[in-house]
């Protein structure tokens, strides 16, 4: 489903992020991505996604080169992907209702159709009830949550999740994580990045280490 072929990313600066990456990842699995901060877990996932493209190597998903898809058709390869990001800010002029449906909106979604998504995602993520609510009113935990149900409501087939447990306390962690799980069961193929791989040990999954972007054993 993802594969990487010879990839290397320099960033202008002359920072080569990941170096030579070449593995797959196939439909369903759940792979966990460890690394020092810096090591290049983000731009993996951006190239992944699209959003960054490779200097050299390809990166296919679903046997489509993202790598060499122009602008205008990126947006169709997304639509297959959910993203959980740091960088991806809840907008908190909009209650938790507009928030979750945003990739709904940009895929094109209408009518009845939204509102059953939106409350659906919202109950599968614990939030049921909390829609019209802005977001500021959420506690930290739970706006991760709401970041999750943004990434889920369109049933993307491909899940990315950069440092989804980060500065949340470890019992809150698990429970995300545990999300995750469920995700996975239901055949969503996830790559989740954290730095703690203490964490991922509950969950004896395949681990991708990654030191100054190249894998280590
Ligand atoms: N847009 C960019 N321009 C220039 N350099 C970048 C850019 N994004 C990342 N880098 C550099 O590439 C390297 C890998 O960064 P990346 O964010 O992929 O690592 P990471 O493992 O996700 O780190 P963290 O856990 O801190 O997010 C770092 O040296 C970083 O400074």
């Amino acid at each position: 489903m993802i594969q990487f072929q010879q990839v290397s990313k320099r960033y202008p600066g002359g920072i080569d992020a990941v170096k030579q990456l070449s593995f797959e990842i196939r439909s369903g699995e759940l792979v966990f991505l460890a690394g020092h901060s810096g090591a290049g877990k983000s731009t993996l996932l951006k190239l992944i996604a699209g959003i960054e493209r490779p200097t050299s190597g390809a990166v296919l998903v679903n046997h489509q080169n993202v790598s060499r898809l122009s602008r205008k058709a990126l947006p169709y390869v997304r639509r297959h992907i959910g993203l959980i990001f740091q960088d991806h800010k809840i907008l908190f002029d909009r209650s938790v209702f507009d928030n979750v449906r945003l990739p709904l909106d940009i895929i094109g979604f209408s009518g009845p159709e939204v509102r059953r998504r939106v409350l659906a995602a919202l109950d599968k993520v614990g939030l049921a009830g909390k829609e019209s609510l802005n977001p500021i009113a959420l506690s930290g935990g739970e706006q991760q949550r709401l970041c999750i149900a943004r990434a889920v409501v369109h049933r993307p087939a491909i899940l990315l999740a950069d440092e989804p447990t980060a500065n949340l306390d470890r019992d809150y962690a698990h429970d995300i994580l545990e999300l995750f799980k469920s995700f996975h069961q239901v055949g969503v193929t996830l790559v989740i990045a954290a730095h703690d791989e203490s964490l991922m040990a509950d969950y004896g999954r395949r681990i991708l280490r990654l030191k100054h972007g190249e894998f280590t054993a």
